[in-house]
């Protein structure tokens, strides 16, 4: 693990603008090698600023970012595309182009002007395709795949460059949750079996937060937190960022919980999965349960039903916590 990307007092935003906006500031950081690492923050906060600035795609305000110990304005746009390659969201309106074309233009910076693939370039665009697992859609059009297929597509393709780094704007938006989950396992094996740097800007938090091995935490005073997920939950700047109403950051799992208001409880005895789910259940309709609530009333876990006991009222047994919702609500 290195490093390889390093700011120092970087300011990034805009200065075709009076006054010049700063979008973030004295950022001091470091991004390794062999590591995957988010950027999180509120929409709005910077993310794909500070992307684009590090690809240089647009200019910084003042500070230093130096990429393998080179000042970023210090390289030629061709050395640049030769160090990064990055993986934009925006839904591409590619047609008649097959996965194997696209993942072949990862190949620009190293084929001569007329595009002209080398035995070597073919060995790259295959092992590429081949390291995202879509060897299968090889042949096919990119605009007959899915969004998390093209998503894979445009990951190979940053692939084939074959550049020590790679930024991704997003990677996960689109996505089916299943899809999200095996987007980041796949950057993160990458960036360990290929020793590449991978930053990456995303609105999953939970999902970051448990995947990478870096986080930077945008916050709405211009600065960056930046460290393990961990360490961001133990030294309470992922609390404060989330304290939001509505939104608890639970420092013992380092999850997000929705806190839900109560205005009744009732006892609640039982163990296990099925009274942390009754749990649950109640919270969402604001009662909540648990084994010292003072209420006289109580749900009972006794095997695999529910007895509830309403005081002065006989006892109900159910079997499902939809029946028991539906009859709590003649009493709460
Ligand atoms: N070309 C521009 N000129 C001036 N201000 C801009 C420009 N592009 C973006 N901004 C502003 O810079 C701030 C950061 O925007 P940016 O797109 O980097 O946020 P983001 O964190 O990527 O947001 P999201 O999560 O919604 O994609 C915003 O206030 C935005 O309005």
């Amino acid at each position: 693990m290195t490093k390889s990307i390093e700011l120092r007092d970087l300011a990034i935003g805009y200065k075709n603008r009076q006054p010049v906006k700063v979008v973030a500031q004295h950022i001091d950081a470091s991004i390794f090698s062999s590591e995957l690492t988010c950027l999180l923050g509120a929409n709005g906060i910077g993310k794909s600023t500070l992307l684009r600035t590090l690809s240089a795609f647009q200019p910084k305000l003042s500070g230093d970012v130096f990429i393998h110990g080179q000042e970023i304005g210090a390289y030629s746009e061709k050395a640049l595309a030769r160090l990064i390659s990055v993986v934009l969201t925006e839904r591409l309106d590619i047609k008649n182009m097959s996965v194997h074309e696209l993942v072949a233009l990862g190949r620009s910076p190293y084929t001569g002007f007329w595009g002209k693939l080398t035995p070597e370039d073919h060995k790259e665009i295959d092992k590429a395709i081949s390291l995202v697992k879509i060897t299968h859609l090889t042949h096919r059009m990119v605009h007959t795949l899915s969004d998390g297929e093209r998503q894979k597509a445009m990951i190979a393709k940053a692939l084939a460059q074959n550049t020590p780094v790679i930024f991704l704007d997003e990677p996960t938006a689109f996505l089916d949750f299943p899809s999200k989950v095996e987007m980041m396992q796949l950057l993160h094996r990458l960036s360990r079996e290929t020793q590449k740097t991978i930053f990456l800007s995303t609105h999953d938090l939970e999902l970051a937060l448990q995947i990478a091995d870096k986080i930077w935490l945008m916050d709405d005073r211009a600065r960056i937190h930046v460290g393990t997920p961990e360490d961001l939950s133990l030294n309470g700047d992922l609390s404060n960022f989330f304290a939001r109403k509505g939104i608890l950051f639970d420092k013992d799992t380092g999850l997000f919980r929705v806190e839900n208001d109560f205005d009744r409880q009732i006892r609640l005895v039982g163990h296990g999965q099925r009274y942390s789910m009754i749990r649950k259940a109640l919270l969402r309709n604001r009662i909540l349960a648990e084994r010292n609530a003072p209420s006289y009333d109580t749900i009972e876990i006794v095997e695999n039903r529910i007895l509830l006991s309403i005081e002065n009222q006989p006892q109900i047994w159910v079997d499902t916590i939809e029946e028991l919702l539906e009859k709590m609500k003649n009493y709460y």
